[in-house]
């Protein structure tokens, strides 16, 4: 965890500490303008929901955070540093992560070795090393560690079982606790996770919620791009709205019900 310090960022009004600040960000392809001077703060130990229409510009938003596109113009802060232009395992290594879809090559893979692939966090003090202490030896090899981790991390997602299991064979909400957990490996403050819920069942749906909210509640934070509102509304304190590229509304799941803009210009009166 980062310690506050006000000479480093800029938190909100009440002073709290917000690991990922976004400012100004644009992304021109050609002559389409994806994101549009997007400005906005993700506060530590919050879920936060990105959600708009498609085409809204959510995925390039997270494109442009995790260092996937470089953006035409704005900047992107973690921890207080600008990341901006960073390499994607940098910008991971720093603390910042991604869930990504299991690629087809990784569907002939089992989940242990999945997991063995994923990025290797530095293994020390990290979030993770808090919830899960490790009894330390007098000898300590990395690999030994990494795969303790391993094993901690799918025990912590009640996947353990599916260790052996190809990837390719596991139900679209199994691979989305796999996703969860290899970006977890890389030990990070702050989790992006791109749609997490889609094309997963009730049972595991509600698994996946507990998951988040308990590594939330040990000081994780997220920031989450989801197409069903209802699951960002109800479970996130704070959302943020993006249409045709700029950000509409951002505000707590009552403001943007509220939110006269929203729901004429995105939701259709539907909310
Ligand atoms: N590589 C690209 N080249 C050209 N245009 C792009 C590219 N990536 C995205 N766009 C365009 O940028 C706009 C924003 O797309 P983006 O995928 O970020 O939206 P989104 O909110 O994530 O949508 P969805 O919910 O459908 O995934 C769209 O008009 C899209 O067609």
């Amino acid at each position: 965890m980062v310690e506050d310090d006000p000479e480093t960022h800029a938190g909100d009004e009440a002073g709290r500490y917000a690991p990922l600040e976004v400012e100004g960000l644009r992304k021109e392809f050609g002559g389409i303008t994806a994101v549009d001077d997007v400005t906005f703060d993700v506060e530590e130990g919050t879920l936060t929901g990105l959600i708009g229409p498609n085409g809204a510009g959510k995925s390039t938003t997270f494109n442009l955070i995790t260092g996937m596109l470089d953006p035409t113009d704005g900047t992107v802060r973690f921890n207080g540093e600008e990341i901006t232009g960073l390499q994607p395992h940098e910008i991971a290594n720093r603390g910042l992560a991604r869930t990504f879809q299991i690629a087809r090559e990784l569907e002939e893979m089992t989940v242990l070795e999945n997991m063995m692939l994923a990025p290797k966090g530095q293994v020390g003090e990290s979030l993770w090393r808090s919830i899960m202490p490790l009894t330390r030896g007098s000898v300590r090899e990395q690999e030994t560690e990494q795969l303790k981790r391993v094993w901690e991390v799918l025990d912590f997602f009640e996947i353990d079982h599916l260790a052996q299991e190809y990837a390719g064979n596991l139900s679209g909400g199994q691979r989305k606790l796999l996703e969860m957990a290899r970006a977890l490996l890389t030990d990070p403050d702050v989790l992006l996770l791109d749609e997490p819920f889609a094309g997963v069942n009730p049972t595991l749906e509600k698994r996946l919620l507990e998951h988040i909210h308990e590594l939330r509640e040990r000081g994780y934070t997220f920031l989450i791009v989801e197409h069903d509102m209802d699951l960002i509304m109800n479970n996130c304190e704070r959302v943020i709205v993006m249409h045709q590229g700029r950000i509409l509304k951002d505000g707590t799941p009552a403001e943007i019900k509220e939110s006269e803009e929203v729901i004429e210009a995105y939701l259709g009166g539907e909310v």
